[in-house]
């Protein structure tokens, strides 16, 4: 019987990392390695999970070379827009040097390289923008995050890059929230929240985002896609439906825009994605934002029993 091929899976205890390695475990395609920093927090087993902080160069070319894989989907960064905004050096290191080492090695072993990248590499002037459309970041993280494209661009070998948008989803040991999560224990909590109305987005249920990654890694495909959800909303929109689908109080999400609410990082005001590239290439189709509502909160329900 033909040995499969080896996929190595970066910063695999996080959100996307988590879900790529339950649906590649369930598909069988591929030998699973998932890597993260520290110990690891996926529950379950089909998989062999590699301690590897990315920062540490000696360590990616040890891991590398051990593990030998045939592809790699890069999801690890530091993904706190405003930590990045306010620790510059360390989201360098994360999101840049990171990067640099992995593709060394990747370019080695001729590993197909598949980068997650954000909508957060544009200016937000206008959206929902295709896969041709201009890079002009406007906060830290975005920079990083576009260096971090340009050193994929430049690969000698076969080389991916899948952009996706706000990403929700529920995962185990979570190191940060989501805007969904995040509005349903504000208002079960009774929490009043100013949710801005004049960003766009199109909201990306993390199933979705690893199943548009795996297609990619299945089907070999290279250059960039769009791996986002279908519908170009506003955060205020989301939070009133995650409100209404929940049967939360309405009332205390009160409509705001991003000249009142501001962070320490700039938000592009437009973005979001159109995906119709992924849809007709890679057979990628995710599920609208009330389905993944309803997905989220059956995963809700089963992790409280
Ligand atoms: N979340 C979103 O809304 C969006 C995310 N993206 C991109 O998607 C990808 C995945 O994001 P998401 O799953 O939400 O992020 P998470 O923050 O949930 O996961 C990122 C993972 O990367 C790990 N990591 C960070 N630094 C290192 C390092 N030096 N070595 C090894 N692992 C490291 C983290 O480890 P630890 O658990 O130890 O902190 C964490 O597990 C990222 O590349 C992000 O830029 C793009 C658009 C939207
Ligand atoms: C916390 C908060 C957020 N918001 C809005 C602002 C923003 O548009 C949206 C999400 O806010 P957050 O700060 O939680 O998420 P944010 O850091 O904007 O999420 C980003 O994460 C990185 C990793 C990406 O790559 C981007 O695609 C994007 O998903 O909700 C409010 O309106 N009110 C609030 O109180």
């Amino acid at each position: 019987m033909a040995t499969k091929k080896k996929i190595l899976i970066t910063g695999a205890n996080g959100l996307l990392g988590q879900k790529l390695v339950n649906q590649l475990v369930e598909e069988q395609q591929f030998q699973v390695i998932a890597t993260g920093r520290g110990s690891c927090r996926l529950p379950g087993d089909g998989f062999e999970y590699v301690q590897l902080d990315l920062e540490i160069q000696e360590e990616v070319e040890r891991v590398l070379s051990e593990t030998q894989p045939d592809v790699i989907i890069h999801g690890a960064a530091m993904t706190h827009v405003d930590q990045c905004e306010l620790n510059q050096e360390a989201c360098y290191k994360a999101n840049v040097l990171a990067t640099q080492y992995l593709i060394k090695e990747a370019e080695k072993l001729e590993a197909h390289f598949i980068f997650v990248s954000t909508d957060f590499i544009f200016s937000g002037e206008e959206g929902p923008l295709s896969e041709e459309a201009d890079p002009a970041p406007i906060n830290y993280y975005g920079e990083t995050k576009l260096e971090g494209e340009r050193l994929v661009q430049a690969m000698k070998s076969k080389w991916a890059i899948a952009r996706t948008v706000l990403v929700f989803g529920l995962a185990h040991d979570m190191s940060r929230s989501n805007i969904i999560l995040w509005v349903k224990e504000s208002l079960e909590a009774g929490k009043e929240i100013q949710v801005v109305d004049d960003q766009f987005r199109t909201p990306t249920l993390a199933e979705d985002l690893a199943a548009g990654c795996i297609l990619i890694a299945n089907q070999g495909a290279d250059g960039i896609f769009n791996i986002s959800g279908p519908d170009f909303l506003t955060p205020y929109q989301m939070a009133v439906e995650t409100a209404e689908y929940f049967k939360l109080d309405q009332s205390l999400i009160k409509r705001t825009d991003s000249t009142q609410f501001t962070q320490p990082a700039k938000r592009p005001l437009k973005t979001g994605f159109k995906i119709e590239k992924a849809q007709k290439e890679l057979g990628f189709e995710p599920k609208s934002f009330r389905t993944a509502i309803g997905i989220l909160a059956k995963q809700i329900i089963l992790a409280r029993s």
